[in-house]
């Protein structure tokens, strides 16, 4: 990561967390954006700037850093209410519709959004497309005996699927559900991202698909204005 990229996460996430009151149930996504609002947030509840916050992690990533910062934390299946949750994206469309899932997280991550009160999007400016999936592949969890099935049907419907394989690891990227990932690209863009969200998980065989459809609440975007890094608020369109 650039130190620039690296300014506008510290900068958008310091903002994020600002949203954040005591007493609430906040939902922790998950990859480096993420994990700046977690530090943050584990360094208010230290101050005593917060109180009584409880997190919901949406990764084993995100779990670690949590615990390791102190930070309380419950499942989905224990709490009644998630009154806030910020993530990070790998894309953003105008009308705030998404790609997750660049670190394997989108299961949990989809899970905890949907459930939130509010969810609030935060990304540094590389992230902000026209069209979804033109630079960035869409990632599909899948069984891992049905990947080549999948990846079958996604070819089907126009989809050049590859399955995610591990940095320092022979084999595939394995999630934390331990399933497999396939990495999708549709040559034009996606341009009905409900549709194919839900054309995609109705495949047998398929978990969970990146696309996030008509949940974001509010997207907060990190850049550089005049060297120093200055958050915007965007809106939608
Ligand atoms: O699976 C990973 C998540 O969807 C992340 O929120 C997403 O990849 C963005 O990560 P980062 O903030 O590191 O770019």
């Amino acid at each position: 990561m650039s130190d620039l990229q690296d300014r506008m996460k510290q900068a958008v996430a310091a903002a994020a967390t600002e949203q954040i009151k005591s007493g609430m149930v906040v939902g922790l996504g998950s990859g480096s954006t993420a994990a700046l609002m977690i530090q943050a947030l584990g360094a208010k509840l230290k101050s005593g700037e917060l109180s009584d916050v409880v997190g919901v992690t949406t990764s084993f990533q995100g779990e670690v850093l949590a615990a390791e910062l102190g930070i309380p934390l419950k499942s989905l299946n224990a709490i009644e209410r998630i009154d806030l949750a910020i993530d990070g994206a790998d894309e953003v469309d105008p009308a705030f519709q998404l790609i997750k899932g660049g670190g394997a997280c989108h299961v949990q991550e989809k899970l905890v959004a949907v459930r939130a009160e509010r969810f609030v999007v935060v990304v540094d400016s590389t992230k902000l497309v026209d069209t979804l999936n033109l630079s960035f592949l869409l990632p599909v969890e899948v069984l891992p005996g049905a990947w080549r099935q999948v990846q079958a049907q996604l070819a089907a419907m126009g989809g050049d699927a590859q399955l995610r394989m591990a940095v320092k690891k022979a084999g595939p990227v394995v999630t934390d559900q331990g399933n497999l990932v396939l990495d999708v690209k549709f040559a034009a863009g996606i341009s009905d991202p409900a549709e194919l969200e839900a054309a995609i998980n109705n495949l047998p065989g398929v978990l969970e698909n990146g696309l996030f459809v008509n949940i974001t609440d509010q997207v907060l975007v990190g850049e550089i204005v005049d060297g120093e890094p200055r958050v915007r608020d965007l809106v939608k369109r």
